[in-house]
């Protein structure tokens, strides 16, 4: 058995509701730094820059259809016209339509000088040297104009913007090979616990297998961040300091888990408040109640998380998830919500918002969400099913099925 530590008197801790703790944390650290990627690089990195279009979209006149470029003017049921040449897409040469005649022509390519409409192959006997209007289209059908989606100099993506495939091929499009992003944030993730074993090893009694770790990571690098180290460290002051400082060099930001509660071996408030620079406060949230920030010595910022697995993760949705998104430049930091059906009835503690696990159901007329998992901070099992987060304000207590209630969307919408 450790030698144990005295129960300390417990000093009073500031209490916050979620969003003043969140706001606390959301300050804790800007932007990272901004470098120019190629754009097969760049897919859930933000924009650091406003970008424009370097060209007009489409840069010329070009056909919308395989089939004949000719004037209106000839365009008669009935007519044969001879089909002076053939343009095929990619031709880079100047192509003139001479008055009674046609130019072959396929999708992409450019519009000949002289032409002002297109006639679909199928509306032809499809000839080569001749053909034969069959049937007779609009006065400019089927002709893609210069600049008529894009203009060069027209600003296309925003300072903050997240970039998905869209947003790559329309840059792709307009002339970019590079772009200027913030880098990923660099996070490091701590998990404290003498109890904590590694997944797949044996279990003695009182172990558990180490789970923090790896879903925070994965929590993270999903947020868009680069996980530069998972490291788990036993109820320790000592061996907290040395790993904090070990990473302080490497990572933008420190995420841990556990000891932050009011427990004799919690380790990490006790290393936090060595350092100096600790606040460390109650959130009137169930779960996520005891809640840390600091700083290490070079400033490196630290959020300390509750232990509780799921503590850990909602604590991370709600308070880290959004420091990280603001940390890689992003301009939306935070989930979607909206509005859905409860089905079943929930409970909720007077003075505390709740964030319960949630399934949601979008098959139907209108979303409905299931609270799953029950609300202790320890239930696991129903972990994997949870794709949203049901948000109950503090004054409500009790909700009945078929209520409507926000719901924070935990299915990833950025890249
Ligand atoms: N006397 C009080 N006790 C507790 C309070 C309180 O106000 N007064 N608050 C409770 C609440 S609420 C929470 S949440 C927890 C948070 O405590 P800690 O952050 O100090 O977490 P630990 O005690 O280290 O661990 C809690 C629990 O989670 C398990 N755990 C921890 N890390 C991991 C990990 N990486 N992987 C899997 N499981 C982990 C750990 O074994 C414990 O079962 O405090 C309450 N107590
Ligand atoms: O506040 Mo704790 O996070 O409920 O289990």
């Amino acid at each position: 058995m450790p030698d144990a530590a005295p129960h300390a008197a417990v000093p009073p801790r500031p209490v916050r509701t979620l969003d003043e703790h969140a706001a606390a944390v959301l300050a804790l650290a800007g932007p990272t730094p901004v470098q120019a990627v190629p754009l097969a690089d760049a897919l859930g990195l933000a924009l650091a820059t406003d970008v424009a279009s370097t060209v007009d979209l489409p840069p010329w006149d070009n056909s919308a259809m395989d089939g004949y470029a000719l004037r209106a003017t000839d365009l008669v049921a009935g007519a044969v016209l001879d089909v002076a040449d053939d343009v095929p897409a990619g031709d880079t040469r100047s192509v003139h339509v001479p008055a009674g005649a046609a130019v072959r022509i396929m999708t992409g390519a450019p519009l000949p000088a002289g032409a002002d409409t297109v006639l679909p192959v199928e509306r032809t006997d499809g000839g080569t040297g001749r053909v034969r209007v069959d049937d007779v289209v609009a006065a400019g059908a089927h002709v893609r104009r210069r600049g008529e989606d894009v203009r060069a100099g027209q600003v296309l993506l925003r300072a903050g913007d997240v970039l998905g495939a869209g947003a790559l091929g329309l840059l792709a499009a307009t002339g970019h090979a590079r772009v200027d992003v913030h880098r990923r944030p660099r996070v490091a993730v701590v998990s404290t616990g003498s109890e904590l074993v590694a997944a797949g090893q044996p279990l003695a009694h009182g172990q558990i297998h180490e789970s923090n770790g790896v879903q925070l990571a994965a929590a993270a690098r999903a947020a868009g961040a680069e996980v530069v180290d998972v490291v788990v460290v036993p109820d320790d002051v000592r061996a907290v300091q040395d790993a904090l400082a070990a990473l302080a060099a490497r990572a933008d930001l420190v995420v841990t888990t556990g000891g932050v509660s009011v427990g004799a071996y919690d380790v990490v408030r006790d290393a936090l408040t060595a350092v100096g620079a600790a606040e460390l406060v109650h959130v009137r949230v169930q779960p996520g109640r005891p809640q840390a920030t600091g700083r290490l010595a070079d400033g490196t910022p630290v959020v300390a998380l509750p232990g509780n697995p799921v503590s850990a993760f909602v604590s991370f949705e709600v308070f880290v998830r959004p420091l990280v998104r603001h940390m890689l430049g992003a301009s939306r930091t935070r989930r979607r919500t909206l509005r859905a059906r409860l089905v079943g009835e929930v409970r909720s503690p007077q003075g505390r918002r709740q964030l319960l696990r949630g399934a949601l159901d979008l098959s139907g007329p209108e979303p409905r969400v299931a609270a799953v998992g029950g609300p202790g901070s320890h239930l696991l099992g129903a972990l994997a099913t949870a794709d949203a987060l049901i948000d109950l304000p503090e004054p409500v207590t009790h909700v009945t099925p078929g209520q409507t209630v926000t719901v924070i969307d935990l299915r990833e919408h950025d890249a």
